[in-house]
């Protein structure tokens, strides 16, 4: 059974139709990435899965239940973080009290044990332990990805989805992170990974989809999404925003 399956899902905001009927699945212990052009949907189905944006028809399951209707709050419990596209973290609190309020949605837990969860996020990020203590408006914008994304991995997740965390870094800085995503698979955690940097997507994915305005168009691995033409044509080495006309 797939860890999260999406079921010909449809979203809209008012009367703008997002997501037109998207079907896709994520097994247990993979990273799989999601491409398309600005305004595509990639965002939206984040968002769908994680309770933000209500689904209008069709339907998602994790673990094989249904989300539908259950409250975001609730969705993190069950195991899904949702680090989302610019970030938010806190800038007026420190690194470490930002990482700690990632674990607030498990309620109250003994504060040896978060201290030990802190320190096992440190390991991931060598780079946030040094700056423990510094606010979270100090940090570059590299630095508040990884915070981003240590404070979604202190839920504890089975599923991390990650919405372009390569946005705005410099290249060196996103091949830190996305070698970072590939330990954090290593320690078992699924990834569900939104894009616009494809070839970045596709070096770390055992499979992609593309969306194109609302619809899913390919779905492979990343070999074969490499070598599609539609694919190489809007996505690769077209620039951040290459539409895909
Ligand atoms: N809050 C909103 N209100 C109205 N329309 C929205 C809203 N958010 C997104 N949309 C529209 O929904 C569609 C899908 O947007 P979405 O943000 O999911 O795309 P995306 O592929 O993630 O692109 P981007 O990389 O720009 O975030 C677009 O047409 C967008 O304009």
């Amino acid at each position: 059974m797939p860890l999260l399956e999406l079921h010909n899902v449809h979203s809209a905001y008012g009367n703008v139709q997002a997501l037109k009927g998207i079907s896709l699945h994520v097994e247990e212990g993979e990273i799989v990435t999601l491409l398309g052009a600005n305004g595509a949907g990639k965002s939206t189905t984040l968002r769908s899965i994680s309770g933000l944006t209500a689904v209008t028809e069709g339907e998602i399951l994790f673990d094989g239940k249904p989300l539908a209707r259950i409250k975001p709050e609730h969705i993190v419990r069950l195991g899904i973080a949702h680090v989302p596209e610019g970030r938010r973290i806190f800038p007026g609190l420190t690194v470490k009290e930002n990482i700690m309020i990632g674990a607030s949605g498990r309620g109250r837990l003994p504060r040896q044990q978060v201290e030990g969860e802190v320190e096992e996020m440190y390991q991931i990020f060598p780079d946030l332990q040094r700056l423990s203590d510094a606010l979270g408006w100090s940090l570059s914008g590299g630095q508040q990805q990884m915070l981003a994304v240590a404070r979604g991995l202190m839920s504890k997740p089975k599923l991390l989805l990650l919405d372009e965390p390569s946005l705005g870094l410099a290249p060196i800085i996103v091949q830190q992170l996305f070698a970072t995503i590939r330990s954090i698979r290593g320690r078992g955690t699924t990834v569900l990974l939104v894009e616009q940097n494809a070839n970045m997507a596709l070096s770390v994915a055992d499979r992609g989809y593309v969306l194109v305005t609302g619809n899913l168009t390919v779905e492979g691995t990343p070999a074969q999404l490499l070598d599609n033409e539609e694919v190489k044509a809007a996505y690769l080495g077209g620039g951040k925003h290459a539409e895909s006309a």
